[in-house]
């Protein structure tokens, strides 16, 4: 299988809602990359994901994450050739609920989902995201619950990771070591990330394409080195430079990809407006 993830003519409506939430989507992920998607609220980030998840059925349009359906029963299963499970989703809703919300013992939720197989990785994502095992799941803060959630959803191997937002209440540290954590996966294993996110903070290096989406459409895609170059010279801080000929961007001045995604939030902002004044 040549890409981790693969999706051609892509559009998506949500039942009772007139407007598509994704048009037209043509993506492809290859093995070993890591993909940032960037977008205002409602864009269709988080339904990018759960479409690739296969938490969502796609009944226009054709998906395949590892060469397989993600919705069809076999892609919801560790095959049993392959130590890993194909898609991983981590999402915000899981510290929300009820179940994780009680009087349970971090190793305990560890164990019941297989700490024991996977004693070295698991290990290592205690240490990484600064988990106590003795922890009671009721008496944590979020960014505790945050941790647990990443230490548990990270520990079985995956070949697609689908990471919608949850690094939101990480402490800088925390988020730094976790990924740089995912990086050195994409590079040592094969598998593959799509990361959607508001917080840029650490992650000009970190991927190797970058969406842009808007009002369900991809309108650009940016590949790592070719058409991202920052400005360390430069003193004209956070500019973006779009070149006209091709589909490069110079970032002026700070290595970091929040100029970019302001740039990119302010033109959709312009656009809906001169769209509503029509
Ligand atoms: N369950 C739903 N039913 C109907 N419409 C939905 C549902 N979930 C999302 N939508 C709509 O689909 C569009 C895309 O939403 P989505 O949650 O994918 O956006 P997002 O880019 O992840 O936004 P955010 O940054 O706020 O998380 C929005 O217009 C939203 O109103």
């Amino acid at each position: 299988m040549s890409l981790a993830a693969e999706i051609r003519g892509l559009t998506y409506k949500f039942p009772h809602n007139n407007s598509a939430a994704l048009s037209e989507i043509e993506l492809e992920i290859p093995w070993h990359t890591r993909t940032l998607v960037v977008g205002s609220n409602g864009a269709g980030k988080s339904t990018l994901l759960k479409l690739l998840s296969g938490k969502n059925l796609c009944l226009t349009g054709h998906i395949r994450v590892n060469g397989l359906d993600p919705f069809s029963p076999h892609s919801m299963h560790k095959n049993e050739s392959d130590e890993c499970q194909i898609t991983t989703y981590l999402g915000t809703e899981w510290c929300h609920m009820s179940i994780i919300n009680r009087d349970i013992g971090v190793q305990e939720l560890l164990d019941s989902i297989g700490l024991q197989h996977h004693l070295e990785r698991g290990q290592m994502l205690i240490d990484i995201l600064d988990v106590d095992v003795n922890w009671r799941m009721h008496r944590l803060s979020d960014g505790q619950k945050r941790r647990v959630q990443l230490a548990m959803g990270l520990l079985i191997p995956w070949r697609l990771l689908l990471l919608d937002e949850v690094t939101v209440d990480l402490d800088v540290l925390a988020r730094s070591r976790l990924l740089a954590f995912l990086q050195q996966e994409t590079s040592v294993r094969r598998c593959s990330i799509v990361y959607a996110t508001h917080i840029f903070d650490g992650l000009a290096e970190w991927p190797d394409k970058v969406l842009h989406l808007r009002n369900g459409r991809i309108v650009q895609q940016l590949s790592y080195p070719a058409d991202v170059k920052f400005d360390l010279q430069g003193t004209n801080d956070g500019t973006v430079i779009q070149n006209p000929d091709n589909n490069s961007v110079r970032i002026g001045y700070a290595k970091s990809l929040h100029p970019l995604a302001l740039a990119w939030l302010s033109t959709d902002e312009n656009k809906l407006a001169t769209n509503q004044r029509l």
